[in-house]
This record gives structure tokens, sequence and C-alpha cells, in this order.
């Protein structure tokens, strides 16, 4: 018999061993797909960086189309709902990569966030989740996320107020229509509201601010942190914006290889549903690890200084942070700064490192049930090694 055909974009990962237990798999490059290659597939499987829509689609034999994603603003639903095409994304899949991101960027930042003002914009998965991590680990944290039902979140606060917090985190999807479109939501009001040396953590879609307009405040506001991770017109970013930025890095927050894996697991078991087919998933369930919700007491500056210490070992953010901007030094050097940019940009997401999950690091203690302890272990580490003094 014959065995279907299912096109999967050649950055995710484990797809032989997975989706190969379905059909034949065919690799793809996801920004060079175009319709020809499609024609006699009958799953395809994006991840963020491909269009799928009526162009790519119309004449093809696709019958499911999967994103090993958690973002979807890539898929025009409406025309794949008009074909009665189904499709999924993996909801959730990265988000503890994304939350891990965030709290290395404020130990890199060296920001304490206990005590601090957290605001977040979108509450869902990953938003949810730096939400209740932060509010365990002692930040005073509210949310904004106006299509949540009411009284979903413990403390939420209009948008305006999320603008004058200590720490800003950005986690909205991207979204054109409806009642709370969010591109470019983030206005110059809202930008210039920050409070002095506050921190903006952008982890969800570049377009959710104009980066014209954050660019001109960012140079009338050295003091605040810009934590960029996602830009407007990817895989290009303004160097001038870089430049600002305390931290940038090229779309990868929620690039641990277990956000990966967990997404690619994610599509192929829908796709095995969508087929009626069983497969093994080996390896860690499909389950989301739980959050964290000790309540971790305050710590002294010294006890902040070993936790940070800790997060930056087992997360080599700053490595991101600095790839990127060489690859911008570089692109500035060469003939075409902008194909130097775009193609370095996508390399740098392809040739990731393998970075795992805080839980896969066991971390040496020297005073057991301590407070460092006690936070180390609410970071979501594993137990910890004792070590004699
Ligand atoms: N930088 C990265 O590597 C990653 C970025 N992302 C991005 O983060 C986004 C959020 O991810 P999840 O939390 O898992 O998605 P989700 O769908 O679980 O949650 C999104 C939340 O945003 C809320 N929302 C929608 N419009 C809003 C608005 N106008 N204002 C405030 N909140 C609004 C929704 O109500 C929802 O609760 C994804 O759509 C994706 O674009 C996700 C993973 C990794
Ligand atoms: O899951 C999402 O949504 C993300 O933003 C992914 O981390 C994006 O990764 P790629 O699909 O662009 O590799």
């Amino acid at each position: 018999m014959m065995r279907k055909k299912i096109l999967v974009d050649e950055n995710v990962p484990l797809a032989e061993e997975y989706f190969g237990q379905l059909g034949q798999v065919q690799r793809f490059s996801g920004r060079r797909l175009s319709a020809p290659d499609v024609i006699d597939a009958h799953a395809l499987i994006v991840r963020s960086v491909t269009q799928v829509n009526a162009a790519l689609l119309n004449h093809s034999a696709v019958e499911f189309v999967g994103t090993c994603t958690i973002g979807i603003d890539h898929l025009d639903t409406s025309w794949l709902n008009g074909q009665r095409i189904p499709y999924t994304n993996a909801p959730g899949c990265n988000a503890n990569s994304v939350v891990e991101y965030v709290l290395t960027a404020l130990a890199l930042l060296d920001v304490n966030w206990q005590g601090r003002k957290v605001g977040i914009v979108g509450c869902g998965n990953v938003g949810g989740r730096v939400f209740r991590r932060l509010a365990a680990l002692g930040a005073e944290v509210a949310g904004y996320d106006p299509l949540l039902p009411e009284g979903s979140l413990p403390v939420s606060a209009p948008l305006t107020s999320i603008f004058e917090s200590d720490i800003v985190c950005l986690h909205a999807p991207l979204t054109t229509t409806g009642t709370h479109p969010t591109r470019h939501m983030i206005s110059e009001d809202l930008l210039r509201r920050l409070p002095h040396g506050a921190v903006l953590i952008s982890a969800g879609r570049g377009p959710v601010i104009c980066n014209k307009t954050l660019l001109s405040v960012a140079d009338v506001r050295p003091d605040v942190r810009w934590v960029l991770d996602v830009w407007e017109h990817e895989p290009w970013l303004d160097p001038a914006l870089l430049h600002r930025a305390a931290i940038g890095t090229p779309h990868i927050a929620g690039y641990s290889y277990d956000g990966k894996v967990m997404g690619t697991k994610m599509v192929c078991e829908a796709l095995a549903n969508y087929w009626g087919q069983t497969i093994a998933l080996a390896g860690e369930s499909g389950e989301l690890a739980p959050v964290a919700t000790v309540d971790v007491p305050r710590m002294t500056a010294a006890e902040w200084q070993q936790v940070r210490k800790v997060m930056c070992e087992a997360y080599d953010l700053a490595g991101d942070d600095r790839r990127l901007r060489e690859l911008v030094a570089q692109a500035q050097q060469s003939d075409d700064p902008e194909t130097h940019l775009r193609r370095g940009f996508d390399l740098l997401r392809k040739h990731y490192p393998e970075r795992r999950e805080f839980r896969h690091f066991r971390w040496a203690s020297e005073h057991r049930g301590d407070r460092v302890e006690t936070m180390i272990r609410a970071l979501g580490f594993a137990e910890p090694v004792e070590v004699q003094c």
C-alpha cells in the first residue's frame, strides 16, 4: 500500500521518529515552500515561518495542516475552515521555555523580581504561567487579558496601569481582527508610561509593537531595559533597535529542546488521531509540567546573586544575545546587509544550541533547606546535589 506523504519543516526535531510512523516524511525549508512542492502531499507540518493559505494549498492534496508552534498567525484559518481542511497547533508546547527565558532575562539584568510590580499582557498558556510563576516567587503580579472571562485572573488591571509596573511582559498573540486586535496595540503613550528603570520583555509577536515607535521611545528612554525576542519584520530587524536593547535575541524564547519536541509530539498525535492510527510517543509525556506554587521567602542581595548565577549557568541567554549582535555587526560590514541579516537570523534559529529546561539540571547546594535552595527548587530545577564545604 502507498504510504501517505507528510511534508515536514526541516526545523521540526524528531520528525522521522514520530511522523515516520504515520507515513513517508519529506523535509522542506520553511521560507521556501511553494505550491508545486505540496501538490501531492497529504499532510503539511510547518513552523511559524511558512504562510499557509490558498496560494500555497489551493491545488494540493493536503488534507491536514499542523504547526509545531503555539502561534497560528501564519495560518489563514478562515480559508482552511472554508476548505474544511483541519489544522492544529501545539498549545502550550514551549510555554515553559518562554517562562524560563523571562526569568533568566531578569537574572541576567540583575533584576530581583521579589517585591517588584509585574504587569503581563496576554495571560494564556505563556502569560498565565509567567503570572503564576512570578507571583509564587514573590513578585506583585497583575495581568491584562480582555478576552478571558471576568474573574479568571487573580489580579487584573487596565493596560495603562500594567505599563506603570517595574517589569512588563508581552505575551499576546498577533491578531488583526476581533474586538481586541493586537497588531500595534502597544502605543507610544503606553511605552512612555513605563517608570524609570523599568524592564519591558517582548516575547509574543513582533508586530504587537510598531518597531519605529519603539525605537523612537527607546531613543529618549535609555533608562528602560528593553528585552526583545521578537521583531516586527523578521527575519530582518533594525540594528538601531538592537543597539538600544539590553537583551536582543532571534525569536528563540520558546526554543528549548523540550518545548520543540513537545510541539512535534502534540502535532503528531493530532495527525495520528485524524488518520485513526496509533503511534508510540517515547520520552516525557505530552503533559505540560505543572507550575510550582511554593511561596518563596524574601532573599538577601547575596542570596539573589547565588540564585541568578545558577539560572545564567543553566541557560546561556547572554550567548543568544551575543550571537545576534555579532551577526548584525557582520551584516553591517557586508555588501548586502539586509540579505546577510535575514539569512543569518534564520541560521541562528536553525542551528540553535540544544537548550534544556531547568528541570534537567541538578545544582550544587551548600546549605540544604535555606532560601536559596527554596528559590532554586521553585524555579523548577531538579533535586540538588549536596556539596561539602
Ligand atoms: N517568542 C517565542 O519564542 C514564542 C512566542 N509565542 C507567542 O506568544 C503568544 C501567546 O502564547 P500562549 O500564551 O501560549 O497563547 P494562548 O492562546 O494560550 O494565550 C494568548 C492570550 O492572549 C490573550 N489576548 C488576545 N488578545 C489580547 C489583547 N488584545 N490583549 C491582551 N491579551 C490578549 C488571549 O485572550 C489569550 O489568553 C503566541 O500566540 C505566540 O505568538 C509563543 C511561544 C514562543
Ligand atoms: O510557538 C510559537 O508560537 C513560537 O513563536 C515558536 O517558538 C516559533 O518557532 P518557529 O516556528 O519560528 O521555529
